[in-house]
């Protein structure tokens, strides 16, 4: 059986029917199904309350809210995950953010990891946890003839693989899930600029200042990225580099409650996911770029990477 690697320890599934079983590192998940088991009788509103949480929990945004409402930072940091049980979602540790094992059928989570920043060179933040994805088929249809025969443990720092993962026309993509909560979109667009400019710099040379541009331009103003916004740097087919934002934003709650299980989490239930598409870039150098950031020579988290290797060669000798 493929195994793939990821560096937490995972709870129990909940048993909430039509709620993702989650890969965590604490017990957060039991405690959400006793709060749940709790509430039961206490009356319509909650029931439905119970109903529409459920539902929601498939959103990213939810699920990374009850992890931190119920994190426990006792747990040890290392678990393994193999592909039998790799439906549930998988929670980077120290933020408590989540992220699905399988994004829209085909893309399957390699590694998980956090991007910090330093501000003034005076203290680090935690800006965004990332998740990087790859589609399983193309993996095997484009890289196993070529690396098949090697091992995981060969094929991780092996630079060949890693560039063949970073300029194939694979399907891959990058979901940051931020977690800074005072992100201006032109910081977002300035932190592109040093990030990617750098990268395009290192692979095209110095004349790309107008495929920069055009990319972080899409940027806009009007764009609001308040913690637990998603952004999906998504590499569709022939290096087409489509960015995807979900945003989030309350309406009062039409639910009154009468007990304060559900105090903590009511202002959830009715959250609006805004799912915009960006803009669209075909630009192999701009993918090849942006994929560096996260599995490159320089990744922003080492570990991440290497999950990355690791977890994409064992799609290979199946
Ligand atoms: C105050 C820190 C601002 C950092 C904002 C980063 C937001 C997304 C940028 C993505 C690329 C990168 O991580 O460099």
């Amino acid at each position: 059986m493929v195994s793939l690697r990821f560096p937490f320890l995972f709870s129990q599934p909940t048993n909430l029917p039509g709620t993702p079983q989650n890969h965590h590192r604490n017990a957060s998940s039991r405690h959400f199904s006793a709060t749940l088991a709790g509430a039961t009788g206490v009356g319509a509103a909650a029931a439905a309350g119970v109903a529409v949480f459920s539902q929601n929990l498939n959103h990213p945004f939810l699920q990374n809210a009850v992890n931190l409402l119920f994190r426990d930072h006792s747990s040890p940091p290392w678990g393994s995950l193999s592909l039998a049980d790799c439906s549930a979602p998988v929670v980077e540790s120290k933020t408590g953010v989540s992220f699905p094992s399988v994004l829209g059928n085909s893309l399957r989570l390699l590694g998980i990891g956090l991007r910090k920043k330093s501000i003034l060179g005076l203290k680090n933040i935690d800006v965004y946890a990332f998740g990087v994805y790859a589609n399983g088929d193309d993996l095997r249809k484009l890289l196993s003839e070529k690396y098949g025969k090697l091992s995981a443990t060969e094929l991780k720092d092996n630079k060949d693989f890693n560039n063949d993962l970073m300029e194939a026309d694979i399907c891959m993509t990058v979901r940051l899930q931020i977690v800074y909560s005072k992100l201006s979109i032109r910081s977002v667009r300035s932190a592109f600029e040093e990030s990617v400019g750098s990268r395009l710099q290192k692979f095209g040379g110095s004349d790309n200042k107008e495929l920069l541009q055009r990319f972080t331009s899409q940027f806009k103003d009007e764009y609001k990225i308040p913690r637990g916004s998603v952004i999906d740097l998504i590499r569709e087919r022939s290096h087409i580099l489509k960015t995807t934002t979900q945003q989030v934003s309350f309406i009062p709650s039409i639910f009154s409650y009468t007990t304060a299980v559900f105090a903590s989490a009511y202002k959830f239930l009715d959250l609006q996911v805004d799912g915009k598409e960006v803009g669209s870039i075909q630009s192999k150098l701009l993918c090849r770029s942006i994929l560096d950031l996260y599995i490159g020579e320089d990744p922003f988290d080492r570990r991440a990477k290497e999950d990355v290797e690791v977890n994409a060669a064992s799609f290979l000798q199946k």
